[in-house]
């Protein structure tokens, strides 16, 4: 294994745990990776599906809003109306091949068995489980920080662990998962850049965030004692979390990254590893059967890690609690391009609340010419920008109606509920 600083870009480790997780060989599938679709958003906001998508999302909310608007209350419909005018809730005017209705027979409550509840707008928002167990993928092994959020995320969901990003985000669009749960950044580390990368390359939604905190404990097999230590794994976020305390605690150790925190403390119990110590969750020495040399052993008391759930579809943005929405712009070029995206937003009283920029991959140079002096090399990006209000708000619609004017390219990642539970420092997970 090679020695990391906490700056590298340290995907490709070389431990793997051994218990068997979604990876490479689960790609065997047709991708069904929704790629450059043409449909034209009406109000100009891009130009693809997932735009389209999303679109319909806000629209289908206005008109669920309308009609709770103009619903005559005073004039209910008769059960008869409702059994004519209403299949699940929807009218139609197709042939469903039903049973057709005798209009002279007088209509009589039916006994066994009662009939089928018509669907909602509700039942269709939030969760396409209906009662079922949630398949949720995360990167990692069972004890992993993401496991966690994925079970605060949605409590009782069947966790799907995966090798690597990339692979949850493919566990969703090949439909073997239902949602997948991904760090994007965290307190101490920042920004988890892969993530923000993938976002762009794929075509999920983000349809929610958790705040997770983080407790990390250094683990190690029964027995060992801190001195015996001469090397100590983890995952690269894990690792930066931990610097200065693993410096504090004396240790004479090399660091090393590895693909997860549990998969760290799996490959150490696995190995029989007695100079090796794992940086991971109390439930991962649990899982593994390791003994805790020292807990709490993050830089900060309150270290916490951002998640985001990502769908096949968008939800329907709401106006009835806190919702953030996400996008990613870039421009060609142009002055003040950024001032002017920002002040979109800030004169109408939306707060941002992260700006993260990334390499524009199919155009990471612009090369500026002057006859003078000779060529520059002008980096180009991909900005993400996260803003607090919902996309059913006509204030944010106006705010991307105008940063559309300045931008080459605009994409809303989502429109979802932000994570309001309240701060709890303590122990994590
Ligand atoms: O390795 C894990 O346990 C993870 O879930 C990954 C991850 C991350 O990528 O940031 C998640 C939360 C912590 O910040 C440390 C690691």
């Amino acid at each position: 294994m090679q020695a990391v600083t906490p700056t590298q870009n340290l995907n490709s480790s070389i431990i793997r745990p051994s218990k068997p997780r979604l990876n490479q060989l689960t790609r065997f599938a047709v991708r069904c990776v929704y790629r450059s679709d043409s449909v034209q958003f009406p109000n100009g906001v891009g130009s693809s599906r997932a735009d389209w998508q999303s679109s319909c999302a806000i629209l289908s909310s206005k008109v669920f809003s309308q009609d709770q608007d103009s619903g005559d209350k005073s004039n209910p419909p008769s059960a008869s109306d409702h059994l004519a005018a209403a299949v699940n809730g929807h009218k139609t005017s197709i042939d469903l091949n039903l049973v057709p209705i005798n209009k002279n027979k007088k209509l009589q409550p039916p006994s066994q068995p009662p009939p089928q509840k018509p669907l909602t707008i509700t039942d269709l928002s939030p969760a396409p489980m209906h009662g079922s167990q949630m398949r949720v993928a995360y990167q990692g092994v069972p004890g992993a920080y993401s496991e966690a959020a994925a079970g605060k995320a949605y409590p009782n969901c069947e966790a799907i662990p995966c090798d690597q990003f990339e692979v949850a985000f493919q566990a969703v669009e090949l439909w073997i998962a239902d949602r997948a749960v991904l760090p994007v950044e965290n307190s101490l580390g920042g920004s988890i850049h892969r993530n923000y990368d993938l976002l762009l390359r794929h075509r999920l939604h983000i349809v929610g965030e958790v705040q997770l905190p983080v407790h990390h404990c250094l683990l190690a097999l029964p027995g060992v004692k801190k001195e015996y230590l001469t090397r100590v794994i983890s995952h690269p976020q894990a690792l930066s979390q931990c610097e200065h305390t693993i410096t504090k605690l004396g240790l004479n150790v090399t660091r090393e990254a590895v693909d997860d925190t549990a998969g760290a403390a799996e490959y150490i119990a696995t190995n029989n590893l007695r100079d090796t110590a794992a940086i991971a969750s109390a439930r991962a020495a649990e899982l593994y059967g390791l003994q805790i040399l020292a807990d709490g052993i993050q830089d900060d008391l309150g270290n916490v890690t951002r998640f985001v759930m990502l769908a096949r579809d968008p939800i329907i943005p709401r106006t009835d609690r806190p919702f953030k929405t996400s996008i990613v712009f870039a421009h060609d070029k142009g002055t003040s391009v950024l001032f002017k995206v920002l002040s979109a937003f800030a004169f109408r009283n939306i707060s941002l609340t992260k700006i993260e920029s990334r390499p524009h991959r199919n155009r990471p140079i612009r090369l500026v010419d002057d006859a003078n002096v000779g060529t520059a090399k002008h980096f180009e990006y991909m900005f993400y920008v996260d803003f607090e209000a919902s996309m059913a708000e006509v204030r944010a619609q106006n705010a991307l109606a105008e940063v559309q004017e300045f931008t080459s390219f605009l994409r809303v990642l989502g429109s979802y509920p932000m994570d309001m539970t309240p701060w709890c420092p303590s122990r994590g997970v």
